[in-house]
């Protein structure tokens, strides 16, 4: 199961996150998410170390050229595209980056395979989150992972939302034939982008 720890904010908590098996760290270029990296990381804070991670930008309907500009400036491995962002968009980025393509999942979600179907030659991977009314991600909501079971989906998916300590019993039981990983944020958190390293050490320890 690969694991991406998203809305790191320091060069420190980078490279602690680094050592910890985890396959990928995520960066929020969202200006009005706490977690926020543009301020707080300069670009040499992700370029100039050897990293096993791979870096993940996190966009919310950003236009092309400000998220080819991030990728570029922070040699960013994928983009996470967390808004409603079109398959156009995606297929473009997708033709010089690794694309995530984000989909918010609510109570009246009935088809996800009707939901994903535009996006699936223009992308690499989907990421599942739990829609949220007062913010766009990193809530600690969490959906209903039936409506995933339910669903052929057949593209690599990372699923999010709301997935803390507690849940490793849920997670090693939850099979799909394209469960790729997870994706964990705020269940980890001392503050909004500060994470908790112990709890992320432990939690990877639990899932092996
Ligand atoms: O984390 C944010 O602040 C955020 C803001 C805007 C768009 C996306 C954001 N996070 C993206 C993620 O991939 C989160 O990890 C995902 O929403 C799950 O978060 P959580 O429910 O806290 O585990």
């Amino acid at each position: 199961m690969n694991i991406k720890v998203c809305g790191i904010t320091s060069k420190k908590q980078l490279q602690q996150l680094d050592g910890l098996n985890v396959a990928y760290a995520g960066f929020i270029f969202y200006e009005k998410s706490p977690r926020y990296a543009g301020l707080k990381l300069a670009n040499e804070d992700l370029t100039e170390m050897d990293l096993d991670v791979k870096k993940v930008g996190v966009f919310v309907d950003a236009e092309y050229e400000d998220i080819m500009e991030m990728v570029e400036k922070y040699e960013l491995d994928m983009v996470q595209l967390h808004g409603n962002e079109s398959p156009e968009l995606c297929e473009e980025l997708s033709e010089d980056v690794e694309v995530i393509k984000a989909f918010s999942i609510t109570d009246t979600t009935t088809s996800i395979d009707t939901l994903v179907a535009p996006y699936d030659n223009v992308c690499d991977y989907y990421l599942f989150d739990a829609a949220s009314k007062t913010a766009k991600g990193g809530t600690g909501t969490k959906f209903d992972w039936k409506k995933i079971t339910d669903s052929k989906i057949e593209k690599p998916f990372f699923l999010s939302g709301g997935i803390g300590p507690d849940d490793v019993t849920a997670l090693k039981k939850f099979k799909h034939p394209d469960f790729f990983g997870i994706d964990v944020n705020s269940q980890f958190e001392k503050e909004p982008g500060v994470k908790d390293m112990g709890a992320v050490l432990k939690f990877v320890h639990d899932l092996k």
